[in-house]
Parts: C-alpha cells; sequence; structure tokens
C-alpha cells in the first residue's frame, strides 16, 4: 500500500506555494490619490505593496461608496464579471479582485495607465496631436467597441472620459460602469435609473423609449468622435453645444427640448478643424434611425481608409 501512496499523484500534498494572483489581499493595498468619482464610488490610484518597501505595482482600484453597496453591490459584481472575461488592446486590463474582511465590499483591481483619460490628456497636448493621430484613436474605440459588441455587450457610457491613454499612440476603453449585457433581450437593454444617464451623449431612442442598442453605442461613438475633433475643448463640449442650441433649461425640461431639438434634425454643428469627410462620418452615427445608422465595422474601415 505504501507503495501505491509514495508513487500515487493523488496522495501528494498541494503546493502551498501556488497564489491565485488575481487575489489582492487588503492589508496590503495602499491609497495614494483618487482617481475619479462616480454616482455610486470611485476609483483610486493605489500601491499593491506585498513586500512593504514601495516596490510594489500601481493599480487602479474601483470602490462603492459604504451607503450604495447593498443596491449597487451586484452591479459592480456584473463589472468585474464582464471585464473579467474581456481580452482586447483597446480595453483596459482586469488584474483582479479585493476581498474585504467581511466580504461585502469587494474591489475592482484594474491596470493603471498614467496618463488618463482623453478629456484630461487632449487638450494639454493640443498641438502634438495631429489630426491623424485623433483618427487613429477613433480607429482603435470603435475596435474595442466591435470585440465588445460581439460578446453581446452595451457600454452605455462611451465618451472621451472613458478613454485611457497607455501611451501617445494607444488607447483603451477604461471604464465599463454602465455596460450590459444584450445576450437574451433581443438586441436592447432597458435603460432603468435615470440619473445615471449622461444624456447630450445619448441616442433619441435611448431618451424616448428608455431602449439602448449596440447602435445606441454607435451615437455616442459620434459624440466622443466630435469630443476628439474638439480636443476636448470644455468651451465646445456637446453639453454646452447643445445648451446653446435648445436655449437654457433646467430640469427634465432639458431632455424634453433635447429630443425635439434631434427630432428636427438638428445635430452638433461641424467642428471648423473637422474636414467635411470626418464630419460625415459623425453624422452616419447620428441617424435618427438606429437600423440606418454606420457599424462600428464599417466605421473602421472607413477610418482606416482616411488614414492612408
Ligand atoms: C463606482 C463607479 C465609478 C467610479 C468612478 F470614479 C468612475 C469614473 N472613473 C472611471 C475610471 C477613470 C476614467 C476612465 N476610464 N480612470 C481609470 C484609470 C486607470 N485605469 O488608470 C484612470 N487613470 C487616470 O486617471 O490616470 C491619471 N482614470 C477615472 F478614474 C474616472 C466611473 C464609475 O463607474
Amino acid at each position: 500500500l505504501d507503495m501505491l501512496e509514495e508513487e500515487n499523484p493523488c496522495f501528494k500534498p498541494l503546493p502551498t506555494n501556488i497564489v491565485d494572483p488575481t487575489i489582492f489581499e487588503k492589508r496590503f493595498l495602499k491609497k495614494i490619490r483618487e482617481l475619479g468619482e462616480g454616482h455610486y464610488g470611485k476609483v483610486e490610484l493605489c500601491r499593491y505593496d506585498p513586500r512593504g518597501d514601495k516596490t510594489g505595482e500601481l493599480v487602479a482600484v474601483k470602490s462603492l461608496k459604504p451607503d450604495n453597496r447593498e443596491e449597487q453591490g451586484n452591479n459592480l459584481s456584473t463589472e468585474i464579471n464582464i471585464l473579467k472575461a474581456l481580452y482586447h488592446d483597446n480595453i483596459v486590463k482586469y488584474k483582479g479582485i479585493c476581498l474585504d474582511e467581511s466580504g461585502q465590499a469587494i474591489k475592482l483591481i484594474m491596470e493603471y495607465l498614467p496618463l488618463g483619460s482623453l478629456k484630461e490628456h487632449l487638450p494639454k497636448y493640443r498641438n502634438k496631436t495631429s489630426l491623424g493621430t485623433l483618427l487613429s484613436y477613433a480607429t482603435q474605440i470603435c475596435k474595442g467597441m466591435d470585440y465588445l459588441g460581439s460578446k453581446n455587450y452595451i457600454h452605455r457610457d462611451l465618451a472621451a472620459r472613458n478613454v485611457l491613454l497607455e501611451n501617445e499612440r494607444t488607447v483603451k476603453i477604461g471604464d465599463f460602469g454602465l455596460t450590459k449585457s444584450i445576450k437574451d433581450n433581443d438586441g436592447y437593454y432597458i435603460v432603468k435609473d435615470e440619473n445615471e444617464s449622461p444624456v447630450f451623449w445619448y441616442a433619441p431612442e435611448c431618451l424616448t423609449h428608455c431602449k439602448f442598442y449596440r447602435s445606441s453605442d454607435v451615437w455616442s461613438f459620434g459624440v466622443t468622435m466630435y469630443e476628439l475633433i474638439t480636443y476636448c475643448d470644455s468651451s465646445k463640449s456637446p453639453m454646452n453645444l447643445f445648451l446653446s442650441m435648445i436655449g437654457p433649461t433646467q430640469g427634465q425640461m432639458t431632455v424634453v427640448r433635447l429630443v425635439n431639438t434631434l427630432k428636427e434634425g438638428k445635430r452638433l454643428p461641424r467642428p471648423e478643424t473637422c474636414p467635411e469627410p470626418v464630419y460625415e462620418l459623425m453624422r452616419r452615427c447620428w441617424e435618427q434611425a438606429p437600423e440606418k445608422r454606420i457599424t462600428f465595422k464599417s466605421l473602421i474601415e472607413e477610418l482606416t481608409a482616411m488614414q492612408r
């Protein structure tokens, strides 16, 4: 029998030095500063420093505010499960999770991209960023979005503030806080909590019927491209331009005025630095009817052709 035991691998003790690299221990996660704040939580820059000598790696950590934990807990878990399953050069990398002792306050650990979002970066590096580079960023965003759509997800919050720079040449979609699966509800998601919605990036069907399709993400991409071409100049932001078009209103009247303005066929105007063909592409993202809008696949082809 002991011959059997020594030889048989089933009896060998499991090695204890195998650790799961996606589990981060709270005691080694040291907060450095806040990177952003959302409705229900925040994203912080942390150093994971198990050796305690500041040689650990920098990571971005998303966590929920205490009073939103129970209602938003499953949203963060959903976001974690979505990001964990996404592998694409233009999507921020999932690194793991951090459980706290109670196991209540789970945290999402992502790679840290120190150049930050396009919203912060483009205004500062306007003179260093050519139109070609902007079109390359737009193409990369479409590649990430086309991949997301191929996995039956809709993003629902595509905007320059959620696109990160890995380096001067590479961008990644960095936040999936509102991403939903449309696997089993025939191609659209019913938008529930209005207060999350960035209305000036939302397509008409989202504002009127609370329905969000893949093609609603295309509309938001068009608005994001508008931001790129204007180097995220806040004086020309989609919000400021739409407010100037619909007149300063407040509260829910804003959405009503916006819907009517869009229904009349009014759209964000062509920025003076924007070549006609590029503006034409934006306009094809802003077709009133969702099914008439250009797809991310076609956007990739047309944007690539423009860069030749
Ligand atoms: C709880 C919900 C919630 C909380 C939030 F704070 C936000 C808003 N937040 C999103 C993540 C954010 C922008 C993007 N993309 N970002 C990520 C990195 C990174 N991975 O490196 C980064 N880097 C950076 O700024 O370097 C100088 N910024 C930025 F934190 C804003 C959205 C939310 O849904």
